[in-house]
């Protein structure tokens, strides 16, 4: 077996050097051909591609959060080659969607010795910018963007933005066009989802599957704050749905339209104010190494 390991050296801000080492010794123990990928942040799939060409890998392993992982599965979506993931970033929210083991070096070993592979959902908006966990428009976003822009990382680094955007939310209009319908509504928070929680642990969309070929878009249409805060931003549990005003609509293909350009984030990405866009599912576009804990798995 070979399998190719890709690395983003920053994620998470953790050093994988000592996993590296491990992950080495366990393959070589095993006679398992490896070769190391690491990401630079540009230009990385022309470089990857050369490296499948070549190295031609059975497995690849995803080492670092979701963006690294995003970027592997535009990379592989239209080859049979699958992927794992080593959770290895700030927030890992897929990793923990799926069941990963937290540890890396137990991620690997799944990884290595599974001969499970299931289709894993892709969101694309505008056929342009892809999505595999959550984006959103409106409160989060610019959460995102202030956070993005602060070189502080963390928890509380979060938690400052988000203190600071409650303050500010405001409603904002949008029109949801999907399953031949015409939705009208108005919220501070419009979300596009392929899972269930944010990499915090904030929980948006109860229905979500990555797995099953359609998507949610839930509309929050207030923000309990006072909530929020008293829950310490770190132990949020499925009670917060309940406490939020909101509304959710399944589909494959939507088109969402604002009066007022508004903010998108993708899996943690600003990628900038729009008008309009459309979303649609890559149903099963990634082969995604995965285990029996997977709660999504077809049984
Ligand atoms: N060597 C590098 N230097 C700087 N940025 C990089 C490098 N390699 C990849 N990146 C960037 O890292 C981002 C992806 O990070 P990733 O999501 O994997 O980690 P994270 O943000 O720490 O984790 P999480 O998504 O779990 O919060 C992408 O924007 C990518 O362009």
């Amino acid at each position: 077996m070979k399998l190719l390991l890709v690395v983003n050296p920053v994620s998470g801000g953790v050093d994988k050097d000592p996993f590296l080492k491990d992950a080495k010794a366990l393959c070589d123990n095993y006679g398992i051909e490896n070769q190391v990928f690491k990401t630079t942040g540009t230009d990385d799939a022309e470089a990857l591609k050369v490296i499948l060409n070549t190295f031609k890998p059975d497995k690849v392993a995803a080492v670092g959060g979701d963006g690294t992982l995003l970027f592997l599965a535009i990379v592989l979506q239209h080859s049979s080659i699958p992927v794992g993931i080593i959770p290895m970033g700030s927030a890992n929210g897929m990793a923990t969607e799926l069941e990963v083991s937290k540890q890396p070096i137990e991620a690997l070993k799944e990884l290595i010795m599974s001969e499970i592979v299931g289709d894993l959902d892709l969101l694309v908006v505008n056929n342009e910018h892809y999505c595999i966990h959550l984006g959103d428009v409106g409160i989060n976003a610019k959460i995102v963007k202030g956070y993005e822009n602060d070189h502080k990382r963390g928890m509380s680094t979060y938690a400052k933005y988000f203190i600071d955007e409650l303050g500010k939310v405001t409603a904002f209009p949008m029109t949801v066009e999907c399953n031949e319908k015409t939705y009208d509504a108005e919220g501070v928070m419009l979300c596009i989802c392929n899972a269930r929680k944010y990499g915090t642990g904030i929980p948006i969309n109860l229905e979500g599957n990555p797995m099953d070929g359609v998507f949610e878009i839930v509309l929050i249409k207030e923000i309990n704050g006072s909530m929020l805060i008293n829950a310490g931003l770190s132990s949020f549990n499925e009670n917060f749905i309940n406490s939020q005003h909101q509304t959710s609509v399944q589909t494959n293909q939507a088109k969402i339209t604002f009066k007022t350009p508004q903010l998108l984030q993708l899996d943690g990405e600003v990628i900038g104010e729009f008008l309009s866009f459309d979303v649609r599912i890559i149903k099963g576009a990634v082969k995604l190494i995965t285990t029996q804990k997977n709660p999504y798995l077809e049984r």
